[in-house]
């Protein structure tokens, strides 16, 4: 039995059915979300609009924002995050996960994962088509005249330490967003399991239930009602019972809240809410963690940017006609084609230049040197207010994302009522380390936009919008404070680590000193990787899905 149907979920629910004797129950809170639109990449990565399948809830003020509530986006349905996230497909690079390995997680180091990045992976070349909205090509000349290579493959996983790429994207060679029940639970395999593999949208899952007769605590069953009309935390209407395991889904924020609500977690935070403690474990829900990332925008015209749809519905007809007879432009694509990953150890202490010294030494498999800087090219306003209207000028955005952040915060309880949205704290910029690193992104940021050619094919005038207003640590530091803010990126909130050092899930996936009860999703990473969330996620499911199979065939 998995819960809930988001992205690790479906992979989870997908792998395990594949055998005849299994039975597997999917249960997931949102609804199942189809149609033309949501496949129109562009389209359905808009989660702005009021009909976009996603939670929406705020955190709580930040301190290291300067007091300031981030609100926050989590998708909403049978696929999850993947109904609305902007289909990037990033690994990080083996020195991540081998950190992980040289901190005693066996069997996750990049000789363990990589195949179950393949097995989940197929790779279709990109078309030839021409750059988009002009952040490719002036972007990639800036690049290499700044020193940071250029490559074909941003996960090649023996590419340089630094690097600028086209990002690969979970487009299909339809044009069509693939969302991850596309993949993992097309309608055909679906009706072909049927009798071993139920799905249930719409199942709000309240808490596990547990056997405490046995000196083991075992995980055995799950109430769950309508997500329209549950109400409370008594009134579940069903209980499932699991014959075997029961895994858990429902995301960095919701597994947290979940497990609380079980009875697992904080003894104090459980007591307060008078909830019967299970298991008295108080890594749950600490350690979260995020990609906080702080925006230099540019205005452009407004045909070099996304804005220019909105403002010019001809411009936005035309696109929208091409996409539909030729599945190409704009409407086709990921609004972030490429970006810039690198170490803030290469670049110069004032963040303007690469340092080759560091470059020629490094290597994608050793932890040293792993990227914890991404700057991401955005043709868009990143941050857009709401309710702007109709905008006038386009924007270019330099995204710069701390992708190591040392910062973590948590998720608690609000209530007993699962309904009720967890408290969140990003704790975004709690660690000063995470702002001198974005200084240095930043400044990079400028100095590279400082670079691009002033002249020739593809150049489009950029005048400064959004920026320090001044050079100095100070200026620039405080400037970060007021602007940074989340990348979705929501992670680590039950992470794998023993038990004594905050852990939650052993190496296998394995909620401790439980038994038949285990998570796969982004709140088990011991540490946020530093590449868009989706692929780590899918192989991590890949992996629980592996763990079940042996666990079922040694019992
Ligand atoms: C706006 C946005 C853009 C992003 N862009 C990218 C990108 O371009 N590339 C990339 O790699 N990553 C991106 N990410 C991150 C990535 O999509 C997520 O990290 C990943 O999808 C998380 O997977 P998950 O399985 O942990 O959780 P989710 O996919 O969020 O799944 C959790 C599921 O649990 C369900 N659920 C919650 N509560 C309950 C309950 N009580 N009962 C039953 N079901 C419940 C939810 O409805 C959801 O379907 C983005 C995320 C967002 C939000």
């Amino acid at each position: 039995m998995g819960y809930a149907g988001g992205t690790a979920g479906c992979v989870v629910a997908s792998r395990l059915s594949e055998d005849p004797n299994a039975r597997v129950l999917l249960l997931e809170r949102g609804p199942l979300v189809d149609g033309w639109a949501a496949h129109v990449p562009l389209l359905a990565s808009n989660f702005t609009t009021k009909t976009a399948p996603v939670y929406r809830q705020r955190t709580v003020p930040q301190p290291g924002l300067g007091g300031r509530v981030v609100d926050m986006i989590g998708g909403k349905g049978l696929g999850g995050g993947t109904l609305v996230n902007a289909e990037l497909y990033t690994r990080g690079v083996p020195g991540e996960y081998n950190a992980w390995a040289i901190a005693g997680r066996q069997g996750w180091g990049w000789e363990d994962v990589e195949p179950a990045f393949k097995k989940s992976q197929m790779w279709i070349p990109p078309k030839d088509t021409p750059a988009f909205m002009g952040s490719e090509g002036v972007n990639y000349d800036a690049a290499a005249t700044f020193g940071v290579p250029v490559v074909a493959d941003g996960n090649d996983p023996n590419g340089p330490v630094a690097w600028c790429s086209r990002l690969d994207s979970t487009i299909a060679k339809d044009g069509k967003r693939n969302m991850i029940q596309d993949a993992f639970l097309p309608q055909k395999l679906v009706s072909e399991r049927k009798g071993r593999l139920t799905i249930s949208v719409g199942a709000l899952v309240h808490r596990v239930g547990f056997d405490k007769e046995s000196d083991v605590i075992r995980a055995t069953s799950v109430e769950f009602g309508d997500d329209a009309t549950a109400k409370g935390e008594g009134t579940a209407k069903y209980s499932v019972v699991a014959t075997r395991e029961i895994i858990l889904c429902a995301g960095a924020i919701i597994t947290p809240q979940l497990l609380l609500l079980s009875g697992i977690g904080p003894r104090a935070d459980l007591e307060f809410h008078k909830i019967q403690v299970v298991r008295d474990m108080p890594g749950v829900g600490a350690h979260l963690q995020d990609h906080v990332s702080v925006p230099v925008q540019y205005h452009v015209p407004l045909e070099e940017s996304i804005e220019g749809l909105q403002a010019k519905p001809l411009f936005a007809v035309g696109q929208l006609l091409k996409y539909v007879f030729t599945r190409e432009g704009i409407f086709g694509s990921q609004v972030q084609q490429a970006g810039i990953f690198l170490p803030s150890s290469a670049l110069s202490e004032d963040g303007t230049a690469i340092r080759k010294d560091v470059l020629e030494h490094a290597h994608r498999h050793t932890p040293r040197h792993v990227p914890d800087i991404e700057v991401m090219f955005l043709p868009v306003d990143s941050d857009p207010p709401t309710n702007q209207g109709t905008p006038k000028r386009g924007v270019f955005s330099y995204l710069c994302a701390a992708v190591q952040p040392r910062s973590v915060g948590s998720v608690r309880l609000a209530s007993k009522d699962a309904r009720d949205a967890p408290v969140v704290d990003l704790g975004l910029l709690s660690d000063p380390e995470d702002v001198v690193v974005l200084r240095k992104a930043v400044r990079f940021a400028l100095a590279f936009q400082a670079r691009l050619p002033v002249e020739g094919k593809g150049v489009v005038p950029m005048t400064p919008w959004s920026a320090p207003p001044g050079e100095r640590d100070r200026e620039v530091d405080e400037w970060v404070r007021e602007n940074a803010g989340t990348t979705y990126h929501y992670s680590s909130s039950a992470r794998m680590a023993p038990e004594a050092e905050g852990g939650v899930v052993d190496d296998r996936l394995r909620v401790h000193g439980v038994a038949n009860l285990r998570i796969a999703d982004a709140s088990v990473f011991p540490t946020i990787p530093g590449a868009h969330l989706q692929a780590p996620v899918v192989m991590v499911a890949e992996r629980c899905a592996e763990f079940v199979k042996a666990a079922a065939a040694s019992s």
